[in-house]
């Protein structure tokens, strides 16, 4: 029922069985990254909860999941500062949204904007950093400033180059991904060996990747797809998709799918081909990211507190969670 029609006591009674409820499922999901309920379940209770601590500010207590940023860090990895921010994104659910976004950042700007459109990879976000050349350190985002050391594992990921084509020092992000194939041949191995199986390919990518024996993450088959320079002005790169051209020619995986397009009637032709092709695609796609092209421009914008105004992700619906996992695994 609505959070107005609670009386302070039964607010009370609830935000406690709400946050206890999250803060388990929160452990299972980012400690052990085994959770007990999809997506969906946990965001319902959590805007349940949110909405009761809007109606009842004084019943927050710090340790509730609403004041929390980000993932929560395995402890038993060593930690990494991200010397500059791994933010998250914006998000907007329908086309609509999208085109307001859009008509907000063209009368920003004050002229048309290009923007690189891409895929929006279901996995984690990792940092690889290079030393002339060298892979030198694999991290994930943790809260944003500080993320996990999971450099021995990303050592055993094929597609992560060890040594790029120039002896160049740099950063780059993109995301770490269980193809579809590989998800169904781990959980097969899960059911037949008593392990538990993974609700989908993102879950199945945290566990793999922020493992603490770098043999089991060998063993899981995780791919990549990088999608951000960072301080791409070092390398004379001003647009997002010449940045990706640049780091596919550095010898790194990106999403052969990102295209400019320079107006929302090319960026609905791409969503509506991309909601077709979803499941046909060999890896797990929850949208598309709009990225503003010019990378000076991006700067110019800058960030929020969290998120980059320069770019936003419009979410397809959520796909009926069991059909997916049936189709993947037992049929
Ligand atoms: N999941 C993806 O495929 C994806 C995620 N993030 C980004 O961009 C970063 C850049 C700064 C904040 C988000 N691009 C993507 N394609």
């Amino acid at each position: 029922k609505p959070a107005a029609q609670f009386t302070l006591e039964e607010a009370q009674a609830e935000v406690e069985k709400l946050r206890k409820q999250l803060n388990q499922w929160r452990l299972e999901y980012y400690t052990k990254d085994a959770p007990t309920v999809t997506d969906n379940v946990y965001d319902d209770h959590y805007r349940d909860l949110q909405a009761l601590e809007e109606a009842y500010p004084k019943l927050v207590t710090p340790d509730s999941p609403t004041q929390e940023v980000g993932d929560v860090i395995n402890s038993d990895f060593a930690k990494v500062q991200h010397p500059i921010p791994m933010l998250s994104m914006g998000d907007v659910f329908s086309f609509e949204e999208l085109s307001e976004w859009d008509a907000r950042m063209q009368s920003n700007v004050g002229h048309p904007v290009d923007y690189n459109v891409e895929l929006k990879i279901d996995g984690l976000a990792l940092s690889l950093i290079y030393e002339n050349g060298k892979l030198v350190q694999g991290s994930t985002r943790g809260d944003g400033n500080v993320g996990e050391d999971v450099t021995r594992n990303v050592l055993t990921i094929a597609s992560v180059p060890k040594q790029l084509k120039q002896p160049l020092s740099l950063e780059v992000r993109g995301e770490c991904y269980m193809p579809k194939a590989a998800f169904a041949k781990l959980n097969a191995r899960q059911e037949t060996e008593g392990g538990t199986p993974f609700a989908n390919p993102r879950n199945a990518a945290a566990g793999s990747l922020r493992q603490l024996d770098a043999k089991v993450t060998a063993a899981r088959e995780l791919d990549t797809f990088i999608y951000t320079l960072i301080e791409p002005e070092q390398f004379n790169v001003t647009t997002q998709h010449e940045a990706i051209a640049f780091m596919q020619a550095l010898g790194f995986t990106t999403n052969p799918s990102s295209e400019v397009a320079g107006d929302m009637q090319a960026i609905d032709t791409y969503i509506k081909k991309y909601t077709t092709d979803r499941d046909a695609l060999p890896y797990g796609i929850d949208g598309i990211v709009l990225k503003v092209n010019d990378l000076a421009l991006q700067a110019q914008l800058g960030n929020t507190v969290k998120v980059p105004r320069w770019e936003i992700a419009y979410k397809f619906p959520p796909e009926e969670a069991e059909t997916v996992i049936h189709d993947i695994v037992w049929t």
